[in-house]
């Protein structure tokens, strides 16, 4: 399945707000997001919290993968916005792990501005701190089979 494409959804929220997965494994998640009304703020630059939305995301999906497609949860974020991103712009998110242990995974997430033709310049910069390992309730074991199908054809 194509994460770009209307039927994957490895995340509902930010697959509302547009976002559309690049990368999806145990080392690296990325994925592009295009600022559009929906994800700004009053001033019209992108909502910090739409920020903190791709980073949590980005974080929980990579740590689920890296724990052997086990149940993670969020147990800690902290971000610094380091400039806006403007209403018509569009923005790369990459993640990456900082440490994966037996029960606390800790992610980077960063967000850049992507016009090709600027030097690269970063957005934010979020800390996600996850517990993982744990069991995978009955309801959500579909969606992590089709996670684990998408992942393998990579
Ligand atoms: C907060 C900063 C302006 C501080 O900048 P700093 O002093 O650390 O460094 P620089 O001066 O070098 O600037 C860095 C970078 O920011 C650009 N910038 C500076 N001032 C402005 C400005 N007035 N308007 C636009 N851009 C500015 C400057 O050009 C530099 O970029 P370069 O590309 O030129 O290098 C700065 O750190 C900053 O702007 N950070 C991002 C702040 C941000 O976007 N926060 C998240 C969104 S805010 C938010 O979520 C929010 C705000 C609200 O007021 C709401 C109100 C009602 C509902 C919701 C709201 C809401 O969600």
């Amino acid at each position: 399945m194509d994460p770009k494409s209307a039927e994957f959804t490895a995340d509902n929220p930010l697959h509302i707000l547009g976002f559309e997965f690049e990368e999806l494994s145990a080392t690296r998640v990325s994925g592009r997001l295009a600022v559009t009304d929906k994800c700004c703020q009053p001033f019209k630059v992108l909502h910090g919290g739409v920020s903190a939305l791709i980073a949590e995301g980005l974080a929980s999906l990579g740590a689920g993968i890296a724990s052997g497609y086990k149940r993670v949860a969020g147990v800690h974020l902290s971000i610094h916005h380091i400039r806006p991103a403007a209403l018509g712009e569009s923005v790369f998110a990459e993640s990456f792990p900082v440490s994966v242990g037996k029960t606390i995974q800790v992610w980077e997430v960063r967000l850049w501005k992507t016009k090709e033709t600027e030097k690269k310049k970063m957005i934010s910069t979020s800390r996600v701190t996850l517990l993982s390992g744990l069991p995978v309730p009955d309801h959500a074991k579909d969606s992590l089979d089709q996670l684990k199908k998408f992942v393998s054809k990579l």
